[in-house]
């Protein structure tokens, strides 16, 4: 069977993207997408995004770790809007449909700004952090995040009895200046660390951001800079929150399995 696909990065986190308008690919088929994701025997991807038709919105889409396993992607997300409106089927602003819920995008000046979902609460965990932001995320604050044992410490904390059995993403954060922090994240379903992570790094932000009374908060990661605004509300709740940064489609091609 040959499936066509297209190669997308957002800030180094980096997915197959398949146009399945036509519902033809069978998304029950886990193997078939770790296949596709394998760095050595397939395409080489941290996930894989299924772009599908869905009554009410200009598309729905659905996201596959490299292991097969679903969840929100927001760096996923900024990339499905670049997909689709290469394909035609958005102009500058997109309202489509994730696992977590409905989405609304602007792509202004090569960027992809995407509405995340509302945050509800920020949770303690020991000296450490816990939120959701569509995905689940374990949030430490470190001195120096670019000499630290992400994939290690990552591990541990991913596979920890606290997470068991559904396991949790592990960001790490320095910070660069006062509005500027430099994210590293151990991706639980690619189990490894990613080049950036878009739920991630809004977990990060907002915790950040948070502690320190700023909205809008810089973020590097090792793939690119990201940026995440959000309005904070007096009950704790988190609203009109941003991922902002690139999307760029690498390669386009077609794969025999
Ligand atoms: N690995 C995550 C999903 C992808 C998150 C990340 N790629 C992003 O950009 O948000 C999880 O299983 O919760």
């Amino acid at each position: 069977m040959e499936i066509s696909f297209y190669k997308y990065q957002g800030t180094g986190n980096d997915f197959v993207m398949i146009d399945d308008r036509s519902a033809h690919f069978d998304e029950k088929n886990l193997k078939l997408v770790s296949q596709l994701c394998d760095r050595k025997f397939g395409i080489g991807a941290d996930g894989l995004i299924l772009i599908r038709n869905k009554e009410g919105y200009d598309f729905e889409m659905i996201y596959y770790n490299a292991d097969g396993s679903q969840s929100m992607c927001g760096n996923g997300a900024r990339c499905a809007v670049a997909f689709s409106s290469f394909l035609g089927i958005v102009t500058e602003e997109a309202h489509f449909l994730a696992i977590d819920g409905p989405h609304d995008a602007r792509i202004e000046d090569g960027n992809i700004a995407l509405g995340m979902g509302d945050v509800t609460a920020i949770e303690r965990v020991d000296d450490d952090f816990y939120v959701n932001t569509g995905s689940p995320h374990h949030v430490r604050f470190v001195k120096d995040v670019e000499n630290y044992p992400v994939v290690d410490t990552g591990a541990s904390i991913r596979y920890s009895d606290h997470y068991t059995p559904k396991g949790t993403n592990v960001n790490f954060v320095s910070t660069l200046a006062e509005d500027h922090i430099y994210v590293r994240t151990y991706e639980r379903g690619v189990e490894d660390e990613t080049l950036s992570c878009g739920t991630g790094v809004t977990a990060c932000a907002l915790i950040y951001g948070d502690q320190k009374g700023i909205d809008h908060i810089k973020i590097k990661a090792l793939g690119g800079n990201l940026a995440v605004k959000f309005k904070a509300l007096p009950d704790g709740r988190f609203t009109n929150i941003l991922l902002i940064g690139p999307a760029q489609q690498v390669f386009k091609g077609t794969i025999t399995v």
